[in-house]
């Protein structure tokens, strides 16, 4: 079989143009309504070289999370079996404070949270749930500020 190094780029290679190899978050907009919440303004790089925004509040970052815990995370974080990897901690929910500071502060741990999950091997790439949390939706591409 190859060297592991080399199978690794050759699974690379294998990957559809369109999985989601960066992901940073440009800005944070607010969006106000009968409660106002923060969404972040994220820059998806993919494979095939294209680049798109997309918007995300926290909530559906911690909902993609429980699903990828619930699916990928080993039972015991020190014995990662076959398909199960581990994975990068999501910053906590807040319950009190200004949205505007409570959001500014998650830009970073947002950042490193989605760096994590996209450096993970390439076989988790291909999850739907996390393929569906990047793509960009109609709603994301006919986005107005
Ligand atoms: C003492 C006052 C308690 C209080 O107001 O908390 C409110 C809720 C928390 O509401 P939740 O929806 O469970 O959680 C909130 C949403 O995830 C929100 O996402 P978004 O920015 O996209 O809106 C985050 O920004 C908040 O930091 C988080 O607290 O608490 C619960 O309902 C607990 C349910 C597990």
């Amino acid at each position: 079989p190859l060297p592991q190094q080399l199978r690794d780029e050759s699974d690379f290679d294998q990957l559809p143009d369109n999985v989601p190899i960066s992901a940073t978050i440009a800005d944070i907009e607010e969006k106000k309504g009968f409660i106002d919440y923060f969404r972040f303004v994220i820059e998806v790089k993919t494979k095939g070289g294209s680049k798109y925004l997309i918007y995300r509040r926290y909530r559906e970052f911690f909902n993609l999370h429980q699903v990828l815990e619930a699916r990928y995370s080993p039972e015991d974080p020190e014995k990662p079996t076959a398909n199960t990897c581990v994975l990068p901690s999501l910053p906590g929910k807040v319950f009190m404070g200004v949205k505007q500071e409570i959001a500014e502060s998650r830009i970073p741990e947002l950042n490193t949270y989605m760096k994590g999950l996209l450096g993970l091997p390439t076989w988790f790439l291909l999850s739907d749930a996390l393929r569906m949390f990047f793509y960009q939706t109609d709603r994301d591409s006919k986005h107005q500020p």
